[in-house]
């Protein structure tokens, strides 16, 4: 039988990529266009998470062989660079992180409960950042001039867009009687409007992250009403690419969502018997 790590970490490559292929999402790389990212394209961010992939299958061995901490934060350090060489890019810096902490935490308390996951990740987040630490990077520096928590906070936080706004969004929409892909747009809209995305602000400052977080509450109130959200996506996304604005924090943690719902079997097609 494989092992719930290894199943894991299977959903959480899934989920990013089924986060790649939803579409239309503003400003992101998708089936229709690359949004606001000249420089990536489908097939480069194919390749991206073939490295994630092998990645996380080695995190997940490396959890299995009660290896420490110090060992996974290597291998995600490595996986960083690979992705660099092999894709040119950056595009999954953030899942990378993510997808490496959520698999740890799980390895910590072996059961899929919610809330001990998220308490699981919080105290990992706080051993492995430094305070003092300043990567230098764009979200660090935008961090620091809008005083936002981005990645850092989100995780050190135990990833409340996770746990406390998108899957509660997604449960919320099926239970009105949405299907999933009416709450798959619920929780997207959801995530638009709560993430400190740091990338939005970084591109276009604190109105970039305003209009990401108004177009949220808008596309959640088109899903509830069952208007044209795909045509209102497409029109946000023009907008995005006219002003090289991007949401690359509302991609990673659609991911990780996407990942857990399929986890738990929560995306899986349902036959008209057993409705
Ligand atoms: C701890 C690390 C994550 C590094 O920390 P750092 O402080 O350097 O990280 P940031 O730059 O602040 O953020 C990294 C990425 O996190 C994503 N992100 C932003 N906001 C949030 C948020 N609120 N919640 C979750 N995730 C968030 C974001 O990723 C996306 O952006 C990509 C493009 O980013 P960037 O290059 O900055 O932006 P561009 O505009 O495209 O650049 P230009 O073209 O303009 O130059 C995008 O594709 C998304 O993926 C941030 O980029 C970590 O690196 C670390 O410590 N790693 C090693 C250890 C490890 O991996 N451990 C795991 C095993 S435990
Ligand atoms: N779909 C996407 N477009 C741009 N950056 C991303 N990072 C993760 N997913 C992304």
């Amino acid at each position: 039988m494989r092992s719930e790590l290894t199943l894991f970490s299977r959903s959480l490559v899934r989920g990013a990529f089924m986060e790649l292929y939803l579409t239309p999402k503003p400003g992101l790389v998708d089936l229709n266009d690359s949004g606001s990212h000249r420089d990536l394209s489908v097939p480069l961010m194919e390749a991206s998470l073939s490295v994630v992939s092998g990645y996380l299958h080695r995190v997940s061995a490396s959890l299995a062989a009660g290896e420490e901490l110090a060992q996974q934060v290597r291998l995600g350090v490595e996986a960083e660079r690979a992705m660099l060489e092999e894709a040119g890019t950056n595009c999954h810096r953030g899942y990378i992180f993510l997808s490496g902490l959520l698999l740890c935490a799980s390895a910590r308390i072996g059961r899929r409960d919610e809330e001990a996951l998220s308490a699981a990740v919080a105290r990992l987040a706080g051993e492995l950042f430094d305070p003092a630490d300043d990567s230098g990077s764009n979200g660090s520096r935008a961090r620091d001039a809008y005083r936002a928590g981005g990645i850092r906070g989100e995780a050190l936080r135990g990833l409340p867009a996770l746990f406390g706004e998108a899957l509660p969004a997604f449960r919320r929409e099926m239970a009105a009687g949405g299907n999933q892909g009416s709450a798959t747009f619920a929780m997207l809209g959801r995530l638009m409007a709560s993430v400190e995305d740091t990338t939005a602000l970084h591109r276009c400052g604190r109105q970039g992250l305003e209009t990401v977080r108004k177009d949220g509450a808008t596309l959640e109130c088109l899903v509830a009403q069952r208007a044209d959200f795909m045509a209102f996506l497409a029109e946000r996304n023009a907008y995005y690419v006219s002003r090289n604005l991007t949401m690359g924090g509302v991609a990673d943690m659609l991911a990780l969502s996407f990942a857990w719902l399929s986890h738990t079997g929560e995306l899986e097609l349902r036959s008209a018997a057993s409705v």
